[in-house]
């Protein structure tokens, strides 16, 4: 649905916001794209709708070049803005109309009706927008987003600052929307939210794309935990009774560290503790404390961004 190709922005006084980006966005997935404050995520969006020129490389909207073909390109986007607009007494209707005939579509109001009912305005339609809640108010946004019919969604922090509840009903908002068929891009500084909605994930970094994966290949790293066995006595090696075992020392001898997978549970042995367990007995081994952690999402992503540097 979307190449960007070899992209880079450096903006008036020489800052590099982008840096050599590529990427390829498939059509009817949610990608999310993960980034610290300042990381270049609105840049990006902002270079494939067109809004800021790039210095180099192109991007492709369905095929269409986004500057030879600006308006071809532009009219398949729908961009939901990180900031609430000030539009306080147009009505509901009225606002999502106008975005549409800004793209000089012709009227439609059966498919504006749908974009509203879908979005649970429908009540609200004749409401000026002052009068709706903060949640209600995103939801105009992104039906002004759709008012044109967009194929592709792009939904700039589209839970910034929102409760927990809100944020369920964004996410199945947006959930419905790419059942219907729309790609969907959002930017987000929330690792629940990619973990929750996406499809790939992407995760970029003082304007460089650092990972592009598949969120299921992304869980199976996460999904890696570890069980610290601290011991009476240490040891020196691990002991070859224990060998099969996926083991290392710690803490001088005084500790072993066995880590497993808890993305495949059920199959087999299942997480092979048990097996571990037996085996430590037979080697006479005492135990004498033993702890479990799994890495954090944070901790996930903050060692793919070091790792990366
Ligand atoms: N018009 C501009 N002129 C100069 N620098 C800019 C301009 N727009 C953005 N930048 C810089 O480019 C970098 C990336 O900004 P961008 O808004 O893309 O980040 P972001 O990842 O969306 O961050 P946030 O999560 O805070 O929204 C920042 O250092 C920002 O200061």
């Amino acid at each position: 649905m979307i190449r960007v190709e070899g992209v880079s922005k450096t903006f008036r006084g020489g800052f590099e916001a982008l840096r050599n980006i590529d990427l390829t966005i498939r059509r009817g997935e949610i990608f999310a794209l993960l980034g610290p404050n300042g990381a270049g995520k609105t840049t990006l969006i902002s270079v494939i709708c067109g809004l800021v020129n790039a210095s180099a490389g192109r991007v492709l909207v369905d095929g269409h070049d986004n500057v030879a073909a600006y308006r071809r390109a532009r009219e398949m986007i729908g961009l939901v803005p990180q900031e609430l607009t000030n539009e306080a007494f147009t009505t509901v209707w009225d606002t999502v109309s106008f975005s549409r005939g800004l793209f000089g579509k012709p009227k439609n109001p059966a498919h504006i009706e749908r974009v509203l009912r879908a979005l649970t305005l429908w009540e609200k339609r004749n409401n000026r927008l002052l009068e709706l809640s903060g949640g209600m108010k995103r939801r105009v946004l992104i039906a002004k987003a759709l008012a044109h019919e967009p194929q592709v969604l792009f939904l700039d922090e589209p839970t910034a600052g929102v409760d927990v509840e809100l944020r369920r009903e964004m996410w199945n908002v947006v959930r419905d929307l790419r059942d219907q068929g729309v790609t969907i891009i959002l930017t987000t500084h929330y690792i629940e939210e990619a973990e929750e909605m996406a499809d790939r994930i992407g995760v970029i970094r003082r304007g460089e794309l650092v990972l592009v994966e598949e969120k299921h290949a992304l869980m199976h790293q996460l999904g890696r935990k570890e069980l610290t066995l601290h011991l009476d006595t240490p040891l020196s090696a691990v002991p070859p009774g224990l060998a099969s075992h996926e083991l290392t020392l710690a803490e001088d001898g005084h500790a072993l560290v066995y880590t497993y997978d808890t993305s495949r549970p059920g199959k087999g042995e299942g997480t092979g503790i048990s097996a571990l367990l037996t085996d430590l007995e037979a080697a006479g081994l005492q135990v004498k404390d033993l702890h479990t952690r799994q890495s954090s999402l944070e901790e996930i992503f903050v060692s793919l961004v070091r790792e990366n540097a």
